[in-house]
């Protein structure tokens, strides 16, 4: 039977609204393991990381570097993250990864990438999350952790538990475009990285995106990490997240989406992030994330 590691990150140091560390629980009390030990995984879940440092409710956005909010709370939280990973990997079990902001990619993927000659990442998101401090609108790391792992930042977080480039960006792949910055849009010219737009998705439609995103990195890469923030979706569907924006996906095409990277069965670990309680309404976010979560792991509508 598969194997599949649940890592509750529990994290909100790459942004500055507190709740986003209480996501995993969240998607756990929304029927994670239980919907995906019906689709017939073997599911250990490994608990909660949360790092060294403790959440400050009162100060919670603290500048330390310039234009860097949290930064020693966002690298020690994702060393840990990456060395989980890293054994997860190691015990030839897929790692799903539960959010906690956005900036825990940045650990994912360090633990991760070692294990592979050419990841391919496929970026399921509102945002490209391909900021630097220097093009950053906000200091917030959960609009860099793209561009570190791809080796653009500070060098502390390009060479976070192992050094160097963890994604090149040539296998990348970013899905739900509709909030990018300046920087990001000239990094995404600059190195040619294939990119769906929601322009792009309502003229193709999310099936032929999707296809053409798995063919793309079918040949050139190893294993395809997937990482999925729940606001590429419609804030009508998922509420409960830190930074929505309007004109996004719908569930049914995020379960298509899902379906069609399982049938490719080429999807090797996953991140499942954004999803902030506090700002939900009755868990709803959560639950569709487990939907989402289920149709990568198979789960197919039948009547
Ligand atoms: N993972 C996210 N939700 N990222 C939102 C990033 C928003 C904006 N581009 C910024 O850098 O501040
Ligand atoms: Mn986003
Ligand atoms: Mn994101």
């Amino acid at each position: 039977m598969k194997k599949l590691d649940i890592i509750g990150a529990s994290t909100s140091f790459g942004q500055p609204k507190l709740g986003v560390d209480l996501g995993p629980d969240a998607i756990r009390y929304a029927g994670l393991s239980k919907t995906l030990s019906d689709l017939g995984y073997d599911i250990n879940d490994k608990g909660n990381i949360s790092g060294d440092f403790k959440v400050d409710v009162a100060g919670h956005s603290k500048k330390e570097e310039s234009n860097l909010l949290n930064f020693e709370g966002v690298l020690n939280f994702n060393e840990h993250l990456a060395k989980s990973v890293d054994e997860s990997i190691t015990a030839g079990h897929f790692p799903l990864v539960l959010g906690g902001d956005h900036s825990l990619a940045i650990g994912s993927l360090a633990g991760i990438s070692s294990h592979y000659e050419n990841l391919g990442v496929i970026w399921y998101d509102a945002h490209g999350d391909l900021n630097d401090s220097h093009t950053s609108p906000s200091g917030n790391i959960h609009g860099m952790p793209l561009a570190a792992s791809c080796g653009v930042g500070h060098e502390r977080m390009v060479n976070l538990y192992n050094d160097g480039v963890k994604v090149k960006p040539e296998n990348v792949v970013l899905v739900g475009m509709r909030d990018l910055d300046e920087g990001e849009k000239k990094y995404i010219k600059d190195n040619n990285i294939l990119t769906f737009t929601m322009v792009d998705i309502r003229e193709k439609g999310i099936k032929a995106v999707m296809e053409e995103a798995v063919s793309y990195l079918k040949d050139k890469t190893d294993g395809i990490h997937l990482s999925l923030d729940v606001d590429a979706l419609d804030p009508v569907e998922t509420p409960g997240t830190g930074t929505p924006v309007d004109g996004g996906l719908s569930l049914s095409e995020t379960q298509l989406a899902m379906r069609i990277l399982n049938k490719s069965e080429r999807i090797t670990s996953m991140d499942l992030v954004e999803v902030n309680p506090l700002l939900d309404e009755k868990n709803k976010t959560a639950e569709k994330a487990v939907e989402i979560a289920a149709h990568l792991f198979g789960k197919v509508q039948r009547y």
